[in-house]
């Protein structure tokens, strides 16, 4: 999830230059509104008044979700509380000694929500679970380091938490910390500027548990690699427990160092894969037992199977289902939970999209055979048409890689990662490459 604040900014921003809002409107309405938390997709918004939070519903919450989603790249809806409401929740609170359950503890950053208790076991993600079970018991003893891999939303980021938050019931005293691997990377940035790399040295090694989230993200970055081999190898020494996570396999993340690889793999490396319909109803049922909402059988079937890609998604489309009966007054049932999704055009913008179509439209555009397509030969004029076609692939497919490989004539699934690593890293400074990757995607998902 973004930084509430900035993304709120950011919306702010999108409603100033937005020609169909006036000076006045956007004073009146938006500039006194302010950003409370961001959780679970829902974005709490304290409003003036009633008749703000009303404007705000009517007028202002399609355009919301809209800019929200250019920014965060995923679905949020907005929910508002009037000052009063916001003042009497947090007085009640103070009496009650309550707190916020949802926030992360400011030294762990561990996220209040992601425990074993919350996370539902099924296909795909089993072996996983057991691991981390396991880890939790021993720590340190028995898969060190621990490494889950897989594509994105499956749940990787919540399981490694729930390992924190097992260990901390076990013994409150652990010391427990989570950070992603682009904030290592800053923190040590930041640590060398500031010539505080000891006080950093201190904040990654006296620790009993490192969960490092996204290591895909040190790709390439030299210096942090180094010091994170360093961080690895005392906490490994000494028989702290380290969890990983990443996109893919060690040996399949680019340019990292060997010794490196080779210690991500000392342990145990386990995949998570997207959830079959049985484990996708399931984890639908326990949202909404979370959140306290009725949702018929039939309804949560029918949302399981209209987003099968991967549980971000599913909780995207729970959190507007629930908005939208929430706008609409009215009880959650399949009528309307289709409407809450084809309203926003939701799960429906990706999920039709197949390999055979991406690689039939890249052939069309330029000019070239779909069999040269998933064909072996090395020009350049088929070479680049047929690493689009795999980017686009694992861009918008929920494909695995391996999959995307057979599709394309049988290919080795590391072959797929070249490709896309390639094209994602050249579209960056290449602008005939990014305007011809634009073009197919606004044909392939119109
Ligand atoms: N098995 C599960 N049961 C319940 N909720 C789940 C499960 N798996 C994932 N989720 C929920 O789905 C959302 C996405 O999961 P998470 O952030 O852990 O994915 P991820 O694999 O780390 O993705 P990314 O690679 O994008 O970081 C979270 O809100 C998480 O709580």
């Amino acid at each position: 999830m973004p930084n509430y604040i900035d993304l709120w900014n950011n919306i702010k921003n999108s409603f100033e230059k937005d020609d169909s809002m006036s000076k006045a409107s956007f004073g009146a309405w938006v500039d006194t509104a302010e950003p409370i938390s961001l959780e679970n997709h829902v974005m709490k918004i304290k409003v003036l008044s009633n008749l703000h939070r009303d404007y705000w519903t009517k007028h202002l919450t399609e355009k919301f979700v809209e800019y929200a989603y250019q920014f965060a790249d995923q679905d949020i809806t907005p929910e508002f509380v009037t000052e009063d409401e916001f003042e009497a929740q947090k007085s009640n609170q103070a009496q009650s000694g309550s707190k916020e359950p949802e926030f992360s503890t400011e030294d762990t950053q561990l996220n209040g929500r992601y425990t074993f208790d919350t996370f539902v076991i099924g296909s795909g993600n089993q072996m996983a679970h057991a691991a981390a079970m396991a880890v939790s018991d021993e720590p340190g003893v028995l898969y060190n380091p621990l490494f889950f891999y897989g594509g994105v939303g499956l749940g990787k980021t919540h399981l490694m938490h729930a390992i924190g938050h097992q260990l901390l019931e076990n013994d409150p005293k652990t010391r427990v910390k989570y950070v992603t691997s682009e904030a290592f990377t800053n923190d040590f940035i930041n640590s060398i500027q500031k010539n505080k790399t000891e006080e950093f040295h201190e904040k990654y090694r006296n620790v009993d548990l490192l969960l490092v989230d996204d290591v895909q993200f040190f790709a390439d970055k030299e210096a942090t690699q180094e010091e994170f081999f360093h961080t690895f190898e005392a906490l490994y020494n000494a028989q702290k427990q380290i969890v990983l996570t990443s996109d893919r396999l060690p040996n399949e993340i680019p340019k990292l160092q060997e010794r490196l690889v080779s210690r991500f793999k000392w342990g145990l490396s386990i995949d998570i894969t997207p959830p079959n319909l049985e484990t996708r109803i399931a984890i639908l049922r326990e949202k909404a037992q979370a959140d306290n909402v009725e949702i018929p059988d039939e309804t949560l079937e029918y949302i399981a199977n209209r987003i099968d890609s991967n549980i971000r998604e599913l909780e995207g489309a729970m959190a507007r289902i629930q908005a939208y009966a929430k706008l609409q007054n009215s009880a959650i049932t399949t009528d309307l939970a289709a409407d809450a999704l084809r309203s926003l055009n939701f799960g429906s913008n990706l999920s039709h999209i197949t390999i055979p179509m991406i690689q039939d439209k890249v052939a069309k555009y330029f000019h070239v055979s779909v069999a040269d397509i998933k064909g072996k030969k090395r020009m350049k004029s088929i070479v680049i048409p047929r690493q689009i076609a795999m980017y686009l692939s694992r861009e918008l497919t929920d494909n695995s890689l391996p999959k995307i490989g057979t599709e394309f004539g049988g290919k080795d699934h590391t072959t797929v990662i070249h490709s896309f690593d390639k094209i994602k890293s050249e579209l960056e400074n290449d602008e005939e490459l990014a305007r011809q990757v634009g073009d197919l995607k606004s044909e392939l998902k119109p």
